[in-house]
């Protein structure tokens, strides 16, 4: 029988191998991670339709990463993803699905029509949830811009009205590659992955 050290050991060992599962609704964030991760997180994922919360991102986060350990019982993360207006005080933030379905690339523009300043920010919040029981941990990644006219082909949510500062594209014209390595999603896993490496947690091959 292993003794007590060696069978935390292994239970260690089991925890630093375990898949760590992304469950989302969303096929292009999905895609997102696994490109920006590599092979260096041990990662799995699960479609679940989540609940849309209300909140802050970081309470809307949090409530689904509770919600998805306990149901499949594992360690998950999860993510919410903000579009942020500074003319509106950060709105739609997390409402901004509903936005994009209701009034859509036009609507939004038309939104800021009042205002010179059409500065916004694109914020995602991971939440990490090691189990049913556990206290979600949350990283949050931010990158500014502002809200154009639609440009670029409209294959995942608002990238074609959102251009980072900096760039004269709008993430929807940019190529992948360059999204991945200056989006809202790329900065908050960059603080996850560090986090997961300082516990040596699901790591995969480095
Ligand atoms: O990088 C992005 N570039 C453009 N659009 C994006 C991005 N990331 C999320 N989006 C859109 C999808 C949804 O309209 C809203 C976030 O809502 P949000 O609830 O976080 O995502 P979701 O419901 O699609 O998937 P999930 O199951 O993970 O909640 O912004
Ligand atoms: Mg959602």
């Amino acid at each position: 029988m292993a003794t007590p050290t060696a069978a935390a050991a292994s239970a260690a060992q089991l925890l630093k191998s375990q898949p760590l599962i992304f469950v989302t609704g969303s096929a292009n964030k999905l895609r997102e991670v696994q490109s920006i991760l590599g092979t260096k997180i041990h990662l799995a994922s699960h479609a679940l339709d989540l609940p849309e919360y209300q909140g802050t991102s970081a309470s809307v986060s949090a409530a689904k990463a509770k919600l998805a350990a306990s149901t499949l019982n594992r360690p998950v993360i999860t993510e919410d993803t903000c579009l942020c207006f500074n003319a509106l005080n950060g709105l739609p933030g997390p409402y901004i699905k509903w936005f994009l379905e209701g009034v859509g690339h036009e609507g939004l523009n038309k939104m800021l029509a009042g205002f010179e300043d059409k500065s916004g920010y694109a914020l995602c919040t991971f939440a990490y949830c090691a189990g049913p029981d556990a206290e979600p941990i949350l990283f949050e990644g931010r990158t500014e811009g502002r809200i154009v006219p639609a440009r670029g082909p409209a294959n995942f949510g608002w990238d074609p009205i959102f251009e980072p500062s900096g760039f004269t594209q709008t993430y929807a014209e940019m190529d992948k590659s360059v999204k991945n390595t200056i989006s809202h999603r790329y900065r908050a896993l960059a603080k996850l992955q560090a986090y997961l490496a300082e516990h040596g947690l699901h790591q995969g091959q480095q």
